[in-house]
């Protein structure tokens, strides 16, 4: 079940997803929110789902988007950047069906649109990798990025393991007819091993996307300066001729 046309045309904004949940899709995507809006860019953070959320005085707390919310000073309120909270950790269509609710994808839109007409950039995270069930098993984070027509940054480990599930994203995603702006490689050690060395060139010439970005591994992502370091790094990327290239809003440094 997937519809064919964009939910709100001409909307500009990328699609954060990852080779596989817990890569840092978050921490990139409200990196990237905050990097855009500190140089005066209209980006908002969305999450149409999140499963796993945590429970605080009987309510479901979208955990994601109160990160985003925090690193970008966002003044929406949680309700609006994830419109759908489930318990469970689980892949959301899972999820749902376990606490007897269906996911509308008429509230996803209704969201998306609300804010696409109020911000100039939209930055929206998946759940989990591009194959992860949401509506049923036919509609897929996949089917909702082709449905939102946004090309996709893929959130991509550094270390050994990353060519094979980087590279399958980026083909599963250009033979499902997305584009791909390109592939951020987070948590990047200071200093790598040889694969984590040579990935980056390897994952470039095997998936034919450039890599955006390598992100370090920050030790303290509360602190002040490791939410500066995680910004700032985010900010080069946005900077960046491979980032231009693929019609980003351009910033300067
Ligand atoms: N560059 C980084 N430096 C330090 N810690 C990081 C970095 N990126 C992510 N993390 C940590 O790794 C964990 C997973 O990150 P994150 O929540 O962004 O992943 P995710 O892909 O959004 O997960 P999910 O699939 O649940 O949405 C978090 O504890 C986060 O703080
Ligand atoms: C619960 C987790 N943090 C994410 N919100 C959902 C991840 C779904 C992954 C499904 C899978 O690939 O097996
Ligand atoms: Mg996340």
């Amino acid at each position: 079940m997937t519809q064919s046309w964009p939910v709100v045309p001409g909307v500009r904004g990328v699609f954060v997803t990852g080779t596989d949940t817990d890569v840092g899709k978050t921490v990139i995507a409200a990196g990237l929110t905050a990097a855009l809006r500190s140089r005066q860019v209209r980006a908002v953070y969305f999450k149409p789902v999140q499963s796993g959320c945590r429970e605080e005085d009987g309510q479901l707390i979208a955990t994601d988007a109160r990160f985003a919310q925090t690193l970008a000073g966002l003044g929406e309120p949680l309700s609006r950047l994830t419109p759908i909270t489930l318990k469970l950790p689980l892949a959301p269509a899972v999820a749902a069906a376990q606490a007897g609710v269906t996911i509308d994808l008429e509230v996803i839109a209704a969201a998306y649109r609300e804010l696409a007409g109020r911000y100039d950039f939209l930055v929206v995270e998946g759940a989990g990798g591009l194959y992860v069930p949401l509506i049923d098993y036919d509609f897929l984070v996949l089917d909702l990025a082709r449905w939102l027509r946004l090309p996709l940054v893929i959130v991509a480990r550094p270390g050994l393991g990353t060519i094979n599930h980087t590279v399958m994203t980026v083909k599963a995603a250009l033979h499902a007819g997305l584009s791909v702006a390109g592939v951020i490689i987070n948590q990047y050690p200071e200093h790598p091993n040889l694969a984590g060395r040579t990935n980056p060139e390897i994952i470039e010439a095997l998936s034919g996307r450039p890599i955006l970005g390598k992100i370090p591994l920050i030790s303290d992502l509360q602190s002040e300066a490791g939410k500066t370091v995680l910004i700032e790094s985010l900010a080069d990327v946005l900077a960046a001729p491979t980032w231009r290239r693929f019609g980003g809003p351009v910033i300067r440094k």
